[in-house]
């Protein structure tokens, strides 16, 4: 089987290379300098796909900046709707499968209850307008493929919500950190270890391809987030400069961001976890062992 993997050097893609290895050969592309991979030129990642005619095409390339994403819509919409349209169209007409990933940004965030597949959509920013554009793109060409919604992702490689504030908190005295946004932070490994055992039995039988939401078990907030990542540094004797008292709990409206944020990003994965026999683990397990890499080097 021929995998061909966009995105390669991101959180997700560079846990993927690993996790995709013992399904075939991975032809991983990564960087967007170079045109073949180049998301915002999709006649040239076309011709890249067909030139290559791979089994399966993975989707880990991705414009996942937020706020910049309120300033570069075009940029955010090529990148996240219309160039994964064109991937699917050219994996429809190679009979191949696709790959992709999606948000919790796609929903508005209204409620408590965690969101299902099929739950209605209503994106509150351009980020998760683009995502779930994409999403429709890929379902309108009537390709063979898997999405995963997922939410709140890092990985030790790569930026995301859990090395800022380790970074912060050496830095700063105080930290205003968010508290009624809820969902589950989810390691990038896990999801590339979902994919892997999805994609191979996905290619068994048909019946298990569409959209499924793959998070960590459990939920938290952008604060008890921090909280626990700024206190496992500390305990591993990280020099950090804020008091625990000094993480200051503060509401949506105390942080204002140029993006507008669900406050409700809590994911249902029933039909991941049925489908698919899998147990997922509570986002703290995989948040720590994070942190012992980071905290270890
Ligand atoms: N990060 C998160 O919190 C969440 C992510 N997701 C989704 O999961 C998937 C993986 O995200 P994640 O690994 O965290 O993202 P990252 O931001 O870590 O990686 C994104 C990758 O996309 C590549 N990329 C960006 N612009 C282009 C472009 N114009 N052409 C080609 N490649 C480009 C980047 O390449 P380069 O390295 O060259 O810049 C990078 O390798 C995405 O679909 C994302 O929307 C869903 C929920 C949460
Ligand atoms: C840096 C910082 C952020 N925040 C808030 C702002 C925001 O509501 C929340 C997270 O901020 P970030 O900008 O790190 O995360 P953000 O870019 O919103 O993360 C999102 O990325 C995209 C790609 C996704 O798909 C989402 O699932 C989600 O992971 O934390 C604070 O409250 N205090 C702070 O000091």
């Amino acid at each position: 089987m021929r995998i061909l993997l966009f995105g390669k050097n991101g959180q997700l893609g560079w846990e993927l290379q690993r996790s995709l290895a013992p399904l075939g050969e991975v032809i991983a592309l990564g960087t967007h300098d170079q045109p073949c991979a180049d998301f915002t030129r999709p006649s040239d990642v076309a011709a890249t796909v067909r030139a290559l005619a791979p089994d399966v095409i993975v989707n880990a390339a991705a414009y996942t900046a937020v706020d910049k994403a309120e300033s570069e819509p075009q940029v955010a919409s090529e990148v996240n709707a219309v160039t994964p349209g064109v991937l699917a169209e050219a994996v429809a007409g190679l009979g191949a499968w696709l790959v992709h990933y999606s948000t919790d940004y796609v929903f508005d965030g209204t409620g408590v209850t965690p969101w299902r597949e099929d739950s209605p959509t209503n994106p509150v920013n351009e980020y998760g307008r683009s995502k779930l554009a994409g999403e429709e793109n890929i379902r309108a060409s009537g390709c063979r493929h898997l999405i995963f919604r997922t939410s709140w992702v890092y990985a030790a490689r790569g930026g995301n919500f859990a090395k800022t504030m380790l970074k912060l908190a050496q830095e700063r005295d105080a930290l205003k950190v968010i508290d009624d946004q809820f969902g589950a932070p989810t390691g990038a490994d896990l999801l590339a270890d979902i994919t892997s055992h999805a994609l191979r039995a996905v290619m068994n039988d048909e019946a298990f391809a569409g959209t499924y939401h793959a998070v960590a078990a459990g939920e938290t907030n952008w604060h008890g987030y921090a909280r626990h990542v700024i206190a496992r540094a500390r305990a591993a004797g990280v020099p950090v400069k804020v008091a625990d008292d000094a993480i200051q709990a503060v509401p949506t409206s105390e942080f204002p961001t140029p993006a507008r944020r669900p406050a409700n990003s809590r994911l249902d994965t029933h039909k991941l976890r049925n489908a698919f026999g899998l147990h997922l683990p509570d986002w703290r397990m995989g948040v720590d062992r994070m942190l012992t890499e980071l905290l270890e080097k």
